[in-house]
């Protein structure tokens, strides 16, 4: 017979957490497999069970990171009525990956805890981008975990390309495993999957329409409804808008996160990019719908700022944007940078209208 400790190691339970529980049944514990606004989905190891969190933890955990997300191991109340059980406590969290969000206050978000390993997902095809990776990899180690960079739609490129992605990374003393992949010829899934531990939790992060939902159709075996037929809760899942942890064949867990935005925008850097949107406008179109405006052929804004000779300033205040200080600065400081990329951008108008 299987113990309740070896059913929560499937769930990715270690002897790490068991210390820290010493007081608590085990009976008591269950991971977030989803959060659907107030309602939690739970898993014990022998049972997916829906869940909400007391009023007496939300009162004493008042900011929404404290919330408890995917990938939480929490201490609940069953056997409550109607059979939704009562989240009381969340266990300290081993690691967390969370985003800072635009508001009044700086608001931290969390997008997940306790992952093991944290796969940024970057198409090779035009989403690449050094900076985004970079700024991914500050926020994966800030949280405690470890980075895995996959490389998508190696088949809309060449081998060279390929390499010369690979070598740009490593040119930028980024040492991490980097895996390629097509989800459409299948090309380095094998080997991809042979290297997910089981036991380990990994979360996929990355922009939207780099191949994540494709992913991981493909490392659910395409078996979406069957797996969420075994949660027991009667649910569709035909559209992925919510963060959900899977365990895999392998033994692996992963949590993907369907059409995620960027988590290094912040509320500066949002800013940012609607003043940026403005000059986009007057620009005209980009060759590519999703040009990054660094060095595709035919972008409009390299061509109008070119042509105003501001592209230098223009790459520098865009490197400030990427800074990972940037991220620490408070609101008001923010704000401040924010406006002199305002007066910036004015500038450079002004300037393409008097040529
Ligand atoms: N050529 C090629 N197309 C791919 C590959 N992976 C995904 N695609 C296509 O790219 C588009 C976006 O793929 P998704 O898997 O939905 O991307 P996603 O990252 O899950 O996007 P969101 O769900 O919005 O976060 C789809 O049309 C896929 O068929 C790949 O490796 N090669
Ligand atoms: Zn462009």
């Amino acid at each position: 017979m299987t113990s309740v400790f070896q059913q929560r190691q499937t769930l990715g339970w270690t002897s790490g957490y068991q210390q820290l529980t010493q007081q608590t049944e085990l009976e008591n514990i269950a991971r977030v497999i989803a959060v659907d606004r107030d309602s939690l989905l739970l898993a014990d190891g022998a049972e997916h069970f829906r869940a909400r969190v007391s009023g007496s933890y939300r009162y004493h955990h008042a900011h929404s990171h404290e919330a408890p997300c995917v990938g939480d191991w929490v201490i609940c109340e069953r056997g409550q009525h109607d059979g939704i059980a009562l989240v009381t406590e969340c266990l300290p969290r081993r690691t967390h990956l969370q985003r800072k969000a635009a508001g009044e206050a700086i608001e931290v978000q969390m997008i997940a805890a306790n992952a093991d390993i944290v796969v940024v997902v970057q198409s090779c095809h035009l989403d690449f981008n050094l900076h985004r990776l970079e700024r991914y990899l500050v926020m994966i180690a800030e949280g405690g975990c470890e980075p895995l960079i996959l490389l998508t739609k190696t088949d809309l490129v060449s081998a060279d390309d390929v390499a010369q992605v690979v070598d740009t990374i490593r040119q930028a003393g980024i040492r991490c495993p980097i895996q390629t992949i097509s989800n459409l010829t299948g090309d380095g899934l094998n080997d991809f999957v042979a290297q997910l531990l089981p036991g380990s939790t990994y979360c996929f992060v990355g922009s939207s329409g780099v191949g994540k939902s494709s992913l991981t159709n493909h490392l659910l075996g395409r078996s979406m409804q069957s797996t969420q037929d075994v949660s027991g809760t009667g649910e569709g899942r035909h559209t992925t808008v919510r963060r959900e942890l899977f365990v895999l064949d392998n033994g692996a867990l992963i949590i993907d996160n369907p059409g995620m935005r960027e988590f290094g925008l912040l509320g500066a850097e949002a800013g940012l990019e609607q003043r940026f949107s403005e000059v986009l406008d007057g620009a005209g179109e980009c060759r590519f719908r999703d040009c990054t405006h660094n060095n595709e052929p035919g972008c409009a804004v390299r061509a109008a700022l070119q042509q105003a000779g501001t592209e230098e300033q223009f790459d520098h205040y865009r490197k400030l944007q990427n800074e990972t200080d940037f991220n620490d600065l408070n609101y008001a400081q923010r704000r401040q940078k924010d406006r002199d990329f305002g007066r910036f951008l004015k500038d450079v108008k002004k300037n393409m209208r008097k040529k």
